[in-house]
């Protein structure tokens, strides 16, 4: 990391007039190491619930991990068995269980079997949050993927079916006027972190409305393990605006309001007022917003990003990966950084995603070629844009007005052999890119011709990311980019594939680009730093911290993204990157008791312990009984 590090600070320093960050903070700090906020979990917990009570609820939950001077104080004699045990033991009797299923399943991991793990865990996060969280954390590869991408996306599919207990909140259209009062029902003064979805547009699954929540608890459990967000302050809500999915409209089981979508200032004016309830109740909550169709994706964004503190995963999160990726594939070609501009990229899918990407990397580029107008006019032509009406170009009717920027000028593209509308092979073959990267929820899309298109590519070492969700909608798999395209490719796909065996010992690495890589540490970093918006230098220096984490050796490998067993480490560096830059732009207000001064002292390691501390860890507190 240290070469490169400094290798992509210098250049940025150069080349992007970027931030003197680490300088300034390091400069602020004098003294020596200094004791910050008392770590999470140690303290006792008041609580004001005893017997049966404390048992049915997670949040204080032990089970049989309850020691008998605890069951006294408590009230809870006689209603556990009699065996104390201890939380590795309850761990362990958890797991045998888990993995039992695992024994008698014949033909290996299937959607069922998955739906079925899914369920058990499920159900312990509703009886042992700390239990679950711990689970998860020190299984986190294994079971990242259930709770989260690819199969929280069938979750969401047959969420009817598989409802038992409510978790998070509902805010319906029904709701208007009532939403200032209802948050309060929610039982914790404390919220951090809120993600939010419509439903509109879950994974590359469509409109899945009420269902759609499912993401949101996902996202949250990923803040909790990678972050260390205090489970207890996390709220998952889902906006029900009705849906135009045909099939839930006439499903007697559904859950939520059977009425098609709102729409216009209607839509928005239920958006409005959630906000509005939220910030009143929780004034230093996070928003994220997740999974919103694009036509309002952009739209709340730029509505809310500089009064509230929100941003939108699908545009800014995905854009931050994806450009950690696209210099990852720099690198990994062995090109120095100032080679990115050159990179010839085609994109395909114009939608959240997509444009969040191209708006990054193009802005990326511009910097990189001295930040003028003319720059970032001709980091235009690095993009070639291909939708579902194939490529976008300035004779495209009825052009979608964010993807406008990116419409290939119409002699430009005649001078290429291409036409408003070619298909991706077509554009491939013409093209011969860099990078060929998905964000069109169509599976299959980068066919078997499209990847033969791909060998005429004029790169050493073609990179291929297939970011679509869930792992259904691919737009290709491992296995047919190494067979086809080469061994010698970069691979990044936005849910998880094995590696590939390219025989001989060889493997074909199977990145994971998604955007969990990033959001934990901008919400944590957020968090912390008291940052009152969220602007693009801290998803900025979100991104560029991703880029920088892996090694050279590591991307000369092909492996341009961290595994994600080092997920709570990446997001621990993420979350510094985000206060670093929030207190060089002046925005950061401090947290508990380190307050904007205090913070403004503190050099990077400082941060990074800073940031350590205030990450909760799932170990059970001692619980002490007081009376309302
Ligand atoms: N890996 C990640 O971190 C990540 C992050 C965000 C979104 N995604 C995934 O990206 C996908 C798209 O998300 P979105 O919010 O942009 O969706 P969207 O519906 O807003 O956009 C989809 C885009 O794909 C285009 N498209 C559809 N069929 C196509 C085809 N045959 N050829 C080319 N383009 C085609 C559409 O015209 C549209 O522009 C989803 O599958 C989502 O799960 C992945
Ligand atoms: O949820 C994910 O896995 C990534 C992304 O937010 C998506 O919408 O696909
Ligand atoms: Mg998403």
């Amino acid at each position: 990391m240290g070469n490169f590090s400094r290798q992509m600070r210098l250049s940025s320093a150069m080349m992007m007039s970027l931030r003197s960050r680490w300088g300034a903070v390091a400069a602020g700090n004098a003294g020596g190491a200094r004791s910050f906020t008392t770590t999470e979990g140690h303290r006792p917990t008041i609580i004001h619930k005893r017997s049966l009570d404390i048992l049915h609820d997670p949040w204080f939950n032990k089970g049989t991990a309850f020691s008998m001077t605890e069951r006294d104080r408590l009230d809870l004699r006689g209603l556990l068995p009699p065996n104390v045990m201890s939380p590795e033991q309850q761990i362990e009797r958890f797991m045998a269980d888990l993995k039992r299923l695992e024994l008698s399943a014949r033909d290996g991991p299937s959607d069922p079997y998955n739906l079925a793990k899914w369920r058990i865990l499920n159900r312990l996060h509703d009886r042992n949050e700390t239990m679950y969280y711990k689970v998860l954390i020190d299984n986190i590869e294994e079971y990242a993927p259930i709770v989260y991408t690819p199969t929280v996306g069938l979750v969401c599919q047959k969420y009817s079916g598989l409802f038992r207990r409510p978790r998070g909140m509902y805010f319906s259209a029904a709701d208007r006027g009532e939403m200032m009062s209802m948050v309060y029902n929610w039982p914790s003064d404390q919220v951090d972190m809120i993600v939010v979805t419509d439903g509109s547009r879950i994974l590359g699954l469509g409109d899945l409305g009420v269902q759609g929540i499912g993401i949101a608890i996902g996202k949250l459990d990923l803040y909790v393990a990678a972050a260390g967000i205090n489970p207890q302050r996390v709220l998952p809500v889902m906006i029900d605006v009705g849906t135009n999915n045909e099939e839930l409209l006439k499903d007697p089981m559904y859950l939520g309001l059977q009425e098609h979508r709102l729409d216009g200032d209607e839509y928005i004016a239920v958006v409005d007022e959630f906000m509005e309830a939220v910030f009143t109740r929780w004034p230093h909550v996070i928003v994220q917003f997740e999974d919103f169709q694009s036509k309002w994706a952009f739209k709340l964004l730029q509505r809310y990003r500089n009064e509230y503190r929100m941003f939108n995963d699908d545009v800014q999160g995905t854009a931050g990966v994806a450009l950690a990726g696209l210099l990852g594939a720099v690198r990994a070609q062995g090109r120095p950084m100032i080679d990115f501009p050159k990179m010839k990229i085609v994109v395909a899918g114009a939608g959240s995603a997509g444009i969040g990407v191209l708006n990054a990397a193009r802005k990326t580029m511009a910097r990189m070629l001295g930040d003028t107008e003319v720059a970032f006019e001709s980091a235009r032509s690095q993009f070639w844009v291909v939708d579902a009406n194939g490529l976008i170009t300035e004779a495209r009717e009825n052009i979608d007005p964010d993807a406008r920027p990116f419409a290939r000028m119409v002699r430009e593209t005649e001078r290429q052999g291409l036409t408003e509308g070619a298909k991706l092979e077509e554009v491939v073959r013409q093209v011969k890119p860099d990078v060929l990267l998905g964000l069109s929820a169509c599976g299959g899309l980068f066919s078997k011709e499209v990847l033969e298109a791909l060998k005429g590519s004029t790169s050493t070492r073609p990179a291929i990311f297939p970011m679509s969700n869930p792992t259904k909608n691919a737009e290709c798999t491992p296995e047919e980019a190494f067979s086809i395209v080469g061994d010698n490719i970069i691979f990044a796909s936005g849910s998880p594939f094995n590696n590939v065996d390219l025989g001989n010992g060889r493997v074909g690495h199977c990145n994971q680009a998604n955007n969990m890589f990033l959001f934990p540490g901008i919400g944590l970093g957020t968090l912390i730093s008291g940052s009152k918006i969220i602007s693009d230098g801290m998803l900025q220096a979100a991104a560029e911290c991703l880029a920088a984490y892996m090694t050279e050796e590591e991307v000369l490998n092909g492996i341009i993204y961290p595994s994600i067993s080092r997920i709570r480490d990446i997001t621990k560096e993420v979350a510094a990157a985000v206060i670093e830059e929030a207190i060089e732009e002046d925005l950061a207000e401090g947290y508990r008791e380190m307050d904007a001064r205090e913070l403004q002292k503190l050099n990077k390691d400082e941060i990074r312990a800073f940031v350590a501390n205030n990450m909760w860890s799932p170990e059970y507190p001692k619980l002490v009984y007081k009376k309302d």
